[in-house]
């Protein structure tokens, strides 16, 4: 297994529409070390978790403060924070790009060294794993929804990113399926970041964040932190509550 990799967020602040009239912080100085294998983002909606973890791959960076990725600052290093890094869309249609299943998981390798043929039995490795192998050459567009998911992941993990980024990867997936993917994460040997609203699938992770107004306001064991996040809800039970799913 590697090293886990090292993330360090510092006094990071993030305002959307900076110098308009629709100005807005959201995230609010927030300061942490990560340096787990496992951790989990939780919090209502609206509360910052998918605005901190696309900073992890640079895809916003911070107004104020920094973030480093393996000491890589995200602002001034995106290319290569991002290189490292494996961004799981909640919405798998942005992240399909090619058209058919296939396609679209070898894409990730269109860059790398190997051959065609080594290309070929990677993508048919990964589309088995997922469960995938019997859509292989259908158009990605025309899968379900939860299908697309477990496509999104596939096309993320081909590359081998040391870090991967998921925000809310279970949305659409039905039971069966959202436990597959609580597997596979169980078993990556790679660093995750997940922000979710499926409790259970950070039962053994190593660390959990509770986000709540855009701050960090716990922080610790799932257990921990899912009692945090309880407590919340119980103090502000008529907030705009996304209902903690369990079950999975
Ligand atoms: N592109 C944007 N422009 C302006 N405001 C935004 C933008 N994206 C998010 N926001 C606002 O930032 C705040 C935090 O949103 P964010 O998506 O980070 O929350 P979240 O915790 O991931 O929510 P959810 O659980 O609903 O996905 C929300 O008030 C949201 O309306």
């Amino acid at each position: 297994m590697s090293e886990a990799v090292r993330i360090e967020a510092e006094g990071v602040s993030h305002v959307y529409g900076q110098g308009g009239p629709q100005a807005r912080e959201v995230l609010h100085d927030i300061t942490v070390s990560l340096e787990q294998r496992r951790i989990g983002v939780i919090g209502h909606n609206g509360s910052g978790k998918s605005t901190f973890v696309r900073m992890l791959d640079a895809l916003h960076v911070p107004t104020q403060g920094t973030i480093r990725v393996d000491g890589l600052d995200t602002a001034t290093r995106a290319r290569d924070v991002r290189r490292m890094t494996g961004f799981l869309f909640t919405d798998p249609d942005s992240q399909i790009i090619m058209p058919t299943v296939a396609e679209d998981v070898a894409f990730g390798l269109r860059k790398s060294s190997l051959s065609k043929a080594e290309i070929a039995a990677r993508v048919d490795d990964t589309l088995a794993r997922f469960g995938l192998a019997g859509h292989r050459d259908h158009p990605a567009h025309l899968l379900s929804g939860g299908q697309k998911q477990l496509l999104a992941l596939a096309s993320v993990l081909i590359t081998s990113p040391r870090l991967i980024v998921m925000d809310e990867p279970t949305t659409l997936l039905d039971l069966r399926n959202a436990r597959q993917i609580g597997r596979v994460i169980g078993d990556l040997p790679q660093t995750v970041v997940l922000a979710t609203h499926h409790l259970d699938l950070l039962r053994d992770f190593d660390r959990v964040l509770v986000f709540d107004g855009g701050r960090v306001v716990a922080d610790g064991t799932p257990g921990e932190a899912v009692a945090a996040y309880q407590e919340l809800m119980d103090a502000d039970p008529d907030g705009d509550l996304p209902g903690a799913r369990t079950g999975v």
